[in-house]
């Protein structure tokens, strides 16, 4: 009989194995734990909180200091941006490259790295309302039951690129291709933006959903991939979407003709599971250590300094800011070059009135001082709305459970030491882009608003998890299993409005979106919820109606009724100072300088002359990346 030979144990071998365990274990919590510490306790924050280290201290306020446009003996600097949100970050970091230019960079906020929940990709919801979000709402809608609605907007370093849910979509090609030929906007189509889009990008590949990664940027700052930490939710949602005759293609982002499709989300989420924000990605520690850039934070520009040029033209020269509405000094700096908006759609308008330019009559009502009668400024604000219903699934499928407090606190460790597990998912997890317009039930109801006949004019997308209010409302029933479609009306043909409630700077915008405002607007939605409707039951995974209850049997009044209740923006406010002619409503010209003054220039989403049929970050990121260059080429022509 054979026994099998026992291994000898050597002590000496039985020693070193031991010690090398220990050494390793030792060395894998040392690089885990460094890792959490790096990401609580961040170093090399950007952004100078001392307003004296970069402009120069004024004046007490007085109540005629708006008429004092001194700038004598003011900090100079060459470039100044107003606003380190999404494209402010770009333009700051893509400027600086240039040592011979001096760019200051102001954010009223501070750094996003200070707000942990920034970083964390499934914490975006708590993200509004929070001390990195403005607060602001809307004016009571008229046609949402007057109600009004929370209009989030980013106030640290990233601006909204570190408050929003991390979706890169470039949007249809021939969207661009419209702002150059409908609306004027040469050097902005989508062959002028494809290279930009692809600069700022460094797409990862993903091996469960592999796609032709030449359409895609490699090696720019801001990192792209799929999350991969996902619900298994989104399957039947492609499936749903087949069933009921929408393809399913593999990348939304490809540049194609006639984009229309269902398909997975990228996200902009770095491969240690962290959100990558305009500000993470552009303000690295190298552009920050730039003797030619400063980046002040906690600092609102209360308003930009016009001096009137020899020719009797008002020229930019300079801007004030403020370190809060009770601060007794101001500072004030000088800009040689530009003074570049990149406050965003909303506080952007609202700064360029405050600074005398905008509609005369309303200037007037305020008591401020005209220096460029501009129709246009805060006219044409263009939004989209998210809608989303909820249903009941089968087993094993949504990620309610996710959100109980016990899941939750091993959830936040793993993510802490690892960079792994479910707080890399966005929630969103997969889209499809349609056409309302060729159902034949439509053609007689509404008008072709899309930028071709082959370009969706509807977004429906998968949330894998209860969701109302905007993710605020957490799920009721953590063992239930629930699955949120959401509509993304991309064409809307209702136009809002921001204007000021007072020429006090700190005062909050008046905003008014004008939802549902059109016929065009209602029928779609009313169509898109029905759609929905087929699409959750085509799933395979349906169980039952959650909100509203008995969806599919709801007349269009009864729907129309449901969607005025629980719409919400879906956050793009876009094309208040937007491309195009004076008389047309347009506030800047091609080069996105704003008419009728000198050395002022805007560039943030509100410089859209059309809403993007998409999402509106990766868009903006594109055109500061592109700006930049124009600038740069300016100046360089000019030295
Ligand atoms: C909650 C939310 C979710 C979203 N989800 C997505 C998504 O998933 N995908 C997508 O593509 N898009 C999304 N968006 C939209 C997208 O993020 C924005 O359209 C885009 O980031 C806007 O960029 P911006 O540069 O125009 O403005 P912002 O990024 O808002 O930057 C403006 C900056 O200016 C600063 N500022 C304003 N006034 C002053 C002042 N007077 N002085 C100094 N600083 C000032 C602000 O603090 C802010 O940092 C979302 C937006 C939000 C709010």
């Amino acid at each position: 009989m054979s026994t099998l030979a026992t291994p000898q144990l050597n002590p000496e071998h039985y020693a070193a194995s031991i010690a090398l365990a220990a050494g390793g274990s030792l060395y894998l919590a040392y690089r885990l734990s460094r890792r959490a510490i790096k990401t609580l306790f961040p170093s090399g924050v950007p952004g100078e909180e001392n307003p004296r280290k970069l402009a120069t201290p004024y004046e007490k306020i007085t109540s005629r200091h708006e008429d004092n446009d001194d700038l004598e003996g003011a900090e100079e600097y060459d470039v100044v941006i107003v606003g380190g949100g999404t494209a402010g970050c770009v333009l700051a970091a893509r400027l600086s490259e240039d040592p011979n230019l001096k760019v200051l960079l102001i954010e009223a906020g501070k750094s996003d790295l200070l707000h942990l929940p920034s970083r964390i990709p499934a914490a975006n919801p708590q993200l509004l309302e929070s001390a990195v979000d403005y607060g602001l709402s809307t004016e009571p809608e008229p046609e949402m039951h007057n109600r009004k609605m929370a209009w989030p907007r980013g106030k640290c370093l990233g601006g909204c690129s570190s408050i929003n849910a991390m979706m890169y979509v470039r949007g249809p090609a021939a969207d661009y291709d419209e702002w150059a030929t409908k609306y004027g906007a040469t050097g902005w189509s989508w062959d002028d933006l494809k290279p930009y889009f692809d600069k700022s990008e460094n797409f990862t590949p993903s091996k469960s959903w592999e796609i032709d990664t030449s359409t895609h940027g490699k090696g720019g700052p801001w990192q792209i991939r799929y999350a991969d930490a996902m619900s298994n939710i989104y399957p039947s949602f492609l499936n749903g979407c087949r069933n009921i005759g929408i393809p399913v293609i593999k990348d939304i982002n490809a540049g194609q003709r006639g984009m229309v499709g269902a398909t997975r989300v990228q996200a902009f989420i770095d491969n240690e599971g962290r959100r990558s924000s305009a500000a993470s990605a552009y303000l690295s520690d190298e552009v920050c250590a730039r003797k030619n850039l400063k980046i002040s934070v906690g600092m609102t520009v209360t308003r930009v300094i016009m001096q009137k040029g020899a020719d009797g033209v008002p020229v930019a020269r300079g801007v004030e800011l403020s370190s809060g509405a009770h601060a007794a000094v101001r500072y004030r700096v000088r800009a040689r070059k530009d003074v570049v908006l990149a406050a965003g759609a909303v506080h952007t308008p609202h700064l360029l009135k405050i600074s005398g330019i905008g509609p005369k009559a309303e200037l007037k009502e305020h008591g401020i001082k005209i220096v460029k009668d501009l129709p246009g400024v805060g006219n044409n604000l263009q939004d989209h709305m998210l809608i989303p219903m909820t249903v009941n699934v089968t087993r094993g499928k949504s990620l309610n459970w996710f959100v109980k407090p016990d899941v939750g606190i091993s959830v936040v460790l793993r993510w802490l030491f690892t960079g792994g597990g479910m707080l890399c998912s966005n929630y969103s997890e997969a889209m499809a882009w349609v056409r309302a317009r060729d159902d034949p039930s439509m053609a007689d109801k509404i008008e072709d608003l899309a930028s071709s006949p082959h370009e969706p004019d509807m977004e429906l997308f998968s949330i894998p998890i209860y969701y109302k209010n905007s993710g605020k409302t957490l799920p009721v029933d953590n063992a239930a299993e629930q699955w949120s479609l959401a509509q993304i009306p991309l064409r809307p043909s209702s136009t809002g409005t921001i204007t000021l409630s007072s020429k006090n700077p700190f005062a909050a915008p008046v905003i008014r979106a004008n939802y549902f405002s059109t016929e065009q607007d209602r029928q779609i939605s009313i169509w898109a919820f029905k759609r929905l409707c087929q699409l959750a039951k085509a799933s395979g995974i349906f169980e039952s109606w959650e909100i509203p209850k008995r969806a599919d049997q709801l007349d269009d009044g009864e729907i129309l009724e449901f969607l005025k209740e629980s719409a919400n923006t879906c956050y793009h406010a876009s094309c208040t100072t937007m491309i195009g002619k004076e008389a047309d409503r347009g506030v800047v010209g091609n080069d996105l300088r704003v008419h009728g003054v000198r050395g002022l220039r805007v560039c943030d989403a509100g410089v859209m002359p059309r809403i993007i049929s998409g999402h509106t970050c990766a868009p903006v990121i594109a055109m500061a990346e592109r700006f930049s260059d124009v600038l740069k080429a300016e100046y360089a022509a000019k030295a």
